[in-house]
């Protein structure tokens, strides 16, 4: 039984619907909330796909159950990540944006743990595109750090910073992905959390919040730049008032969407354009609110540090791990190999001067002593040669490879690393070093849930 919905929620709510609507708005939120993953293209062989696709993302779809994707290794092999229906639509938003400016787009995810923005956006954009991905909570930004590991995309950079630091990096962006922290009304189904945090007070701290995020970060957006803010929440005070307030202090312009009836989403108009609201009795997913809204000011592009000009000399076994290596720069820090998208290396270097950067690119391994010991981020990666021969586990074995344990039962295999795959999708390494195989998975991400 779910704690009751919050009274003033209620007086709020009933002005904004009929009231036979308003009441078939409450009883939706003591409905179960709506299951559904959305799937890695890059990567196939996720098994719980239904033929019920979410209409506003191409790779999005609902599920008639919720499997426990812990025990299920092609989840941690990225093969798709569990996300609410709703928030997909961003992958609609971003195709608006592509038929206007392309798809070779720098693009900020700036509240993006635990990452299912920056996997979708990671999805949507070629190869010349870049991703920052930013969390401003360390124990958040690592999550979020592993869960872009996990998606395998190359041209990502994941960052732990405040937004006032982004506004140090005038013009630079494209797209800025505002998913903003907020009172989480339309996560009312998903627990009592939402519902008890609740209160007019907080929705109010959570507004001026927004508009400080937006005001602090506002300047890394390139003239005519788009952005995307969202929230998982009804109130107008996070929402329309978010809107309003950035046409009245920054000249922005509100985009007008159009969005098939079908979809149940309704559109509420705001400047000279709408924002999409989703209200779980009339869409198929949870609470949410987006608009999308252009830059009109100017922005002069922030210069990007002068380049050390020291020319490296990267050993062609570690340019043979990656797929098109012309196309990357190898950098190596501490004997630790890294390679990264050359087409975005001069944004790297920019980003690196004024950011706290966690991952970028691809990390390739380490060079010790006994030689190369590759990484679990190469593992994971779309963009790895065929270097490393594999080993095929069976579910069960998977999951303990996925606990630590050692691998056994393998015989007839010369020493070395292994690249150890479940349905044919990589894990992660282990070495074979004669009596047996050691794993390699990481610590930090090991299962924890007896299997
Ligand atoms: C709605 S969640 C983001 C969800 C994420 N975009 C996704 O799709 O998985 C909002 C995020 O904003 C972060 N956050 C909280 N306070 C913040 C602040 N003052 N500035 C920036 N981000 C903040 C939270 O830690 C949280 O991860």
């Amino acid at each position: 039984m779910k704690q009751s919905l919050p009274l003033e929620f209620r007086e709020r709510m009933k002005n904004r619907f009929p009231d036979n609507e308003y009441q078939i708005f409450i009883n939706s939120l003591d409905e179960p909330p709506v299951k559904s993953v959305r799937v890695n293209p890059r990567k196939s062989g996720h098994n719980s796909v239904t033929n019920q696709p979410v209409p506003w993302c191409e790779y999005g779809f609902y599920l008639d159950h919720k499997p426990v994707f812990t025990l299920d290794p092609l989840f941690h092999a990225g093969t798709y990540y569990p996300q609410e229906a709703s928030s997909m639509v961003l992958w609609y938003l971003l195709k608006h944006i592509e038929s206007e400016d392309g798809n070779n787009l720098t693009v900020l995810d700036l509240c993006g743990a635990p990452g299912g923005k920056s996997t979708l956006i990671a999805s949507f954009l070629n190869e010349n595109g870049l991703l920052v991905a930013n969390e401003v909570i360390r124990s958040r930004a690592k999550i979020l750090q592993e869960n872009i590991i996990k998606w395998g995309a190359p041209n990502v950079v994941v960052t732990q910073s405040d937004p006032c630091d982004f506004g140090k990096l005038p013009g630079i962006f494209d797209v800025m992905v505002v998913d903003a922290p907020c009172s989480g009304e339309g996560m009312f189904r998903k627990g009592d959390i939402a519902r008890n945090e609740w209160s007019v007070e907080n929705t109010r701290i959570c507004s001026e919040r927004q508009k400080r995020i937006l005001k602090a970060s506002w300047h890394a957006l390139k003239e005519k730049g788009w952005l995307v803010y969202s929230t998982c929440t009804f109130n107008s005070s996070e929402n329309e008032e978010i809107l309003n307030w950035l046409i009245n202090e920054k000249g922005a312009r509100v985009l007008k969407l159009e969005v098939p009836e079908a979809w149940g989403i309704t559109t509420v108009s705001v400047g000279e354009g709408n924002g999409l609201a989703f209200f779980p009795h009339k869409v198929k997913g949870e609470g949410f609110f987006v608009a999308l809204l252009q830059k009109t000011e100017e922005s002069k592009p922030v210069k990007p540090p002068k380049s050390s000009g020291k020319k490296i000399s990267v050993p062609s076994g570690v340019k043979r791990l990656v797929k098109a290596s012309e196309n990357f720069f190898f950098e190596e820090n501490a004997q630790v190999w890294n390679a990264f998208p050359g087409r975005s290396q001069k944004t790297l270097s920019v980003l690196k001067k004024h950011l706290n950067v966690l991952h970028s690119g691809l990390k390739l391994g380490v060079t010790g002593r006994k030689g190369f010991v590759p990484d679990q981020c190469l593992a994971m990666s779309w963009v790895r040669s065929d270097q490393f021969p594999e080993i095929e586990l069976s579910k069960e074995t998977a999951l303990r490879y996925l606990k630590g344990e050692s691998i056994t039962g393998v015989s007839g295999k010369s020493l070395g690393f292994y690249l150890v795959t479940c349905n044919r999708i990589p894990l992660g390494f282990v070495k074979n070093v004669g009596n047996r195989f050691n794993n390699l998975y990481p610590k930090e991400w090991r299962i924890r849930m007896n299997i």
